[in-house]
């Protein structure tokens, strides 16, 4: 079992009960807006604490409020890629790149810096600062520095938006290959059914 989720997120007002289990793969969020895909994904992170509930990934128990299981956001090894992406703005591409590498103890280095370049095609990019990327650069150097950070799974929120068609397919391409190759797990939110139905082993659908 890749993900096996079952929490209640407080966010105001609103409760977001959210439950699936997925094999491995692919799972894709998806659901109006406001339905809170952002918020599982942050409580998945460790950076939201559900109510109740539990989460595991990977067999890996990163919350459980029965057993008082609640495992900082750096240990629970994901690469999160936001929709903001929140690269850092007054660091270069490979300063960023960086920071990833630096959040990954040695034994889940399983990319090196040159293999993420390579496999995201950002080499060229490494000097440059963040504003000067267009947006499917930013989305791969994102993705790169995820990938640095050793994550036994990815969540990616809303990672095609905002692409036109080339860019779109350049970074379908590379979450396949990332599924594939590195065989992570991934969950990712979309609005685009035709996304969803392309690249999803699994579809969770929130209502609200
Ligand atoms: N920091 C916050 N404090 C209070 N309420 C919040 C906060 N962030 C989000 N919400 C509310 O929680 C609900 C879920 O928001 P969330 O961003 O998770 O939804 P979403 O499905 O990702 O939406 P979208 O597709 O528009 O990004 C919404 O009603 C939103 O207004």
């Amino acid at each position: 079992m890749s993900f096996d989720v079952d929490v209640t997120v407080r966010r105001g007002e609103r409760a977001i009960v959210c439950r699936f289990a997925s094999a491995g793969g692919i799972t894709a969020l998806v659901g109006p807006s406001g339905a809170g895909k952002s918020s599982v994904l942050e409580a998945l992170a460790g950076l939201l604490r559900p109510e109740a509930g539990r989460i595991a990934v990977g067999g890996t128990v990163l919350f459980d409020s029965l057993a008082r299981v609640n495992l900082p956001p750096e240990a629970r090894a994901c690469g999160v890629m936001f929709q903001d992406l929140r690269l850092f703005p007054h660091r270069r591409v490979l300063g960023n790149l960086l920071y990833g590498q630096r959040l990954a103890p040695p034994e889940r280095r399983f990319l090196s810096l040159e293999e993420v370049a390579d496999f995201l095609d950002i080499a060229p990019l490494l000097g440059r600062r963040p504003r000067t990327l267009s947006g499917g650069e930013a989305q791969r150097v994102a993705i790169g520095r995820a990938l640095l950070s050793g994550p036994r799974f990815l969540l990616m929120d809303e990672p095609l938006t905002a692409l036109d068609d080339a860019r779109r397919e350049a970074i379908i391409a590379v979450i396949e290959r990332i599924r594939d190759e590195l065989a992570l797990p991934i969950l990712l939110v979309s609005h685009d059914r035709a996304d969803v139905a392309r690249l999803a082993d699994t579809v969770v659908e929130l209502r609200p």
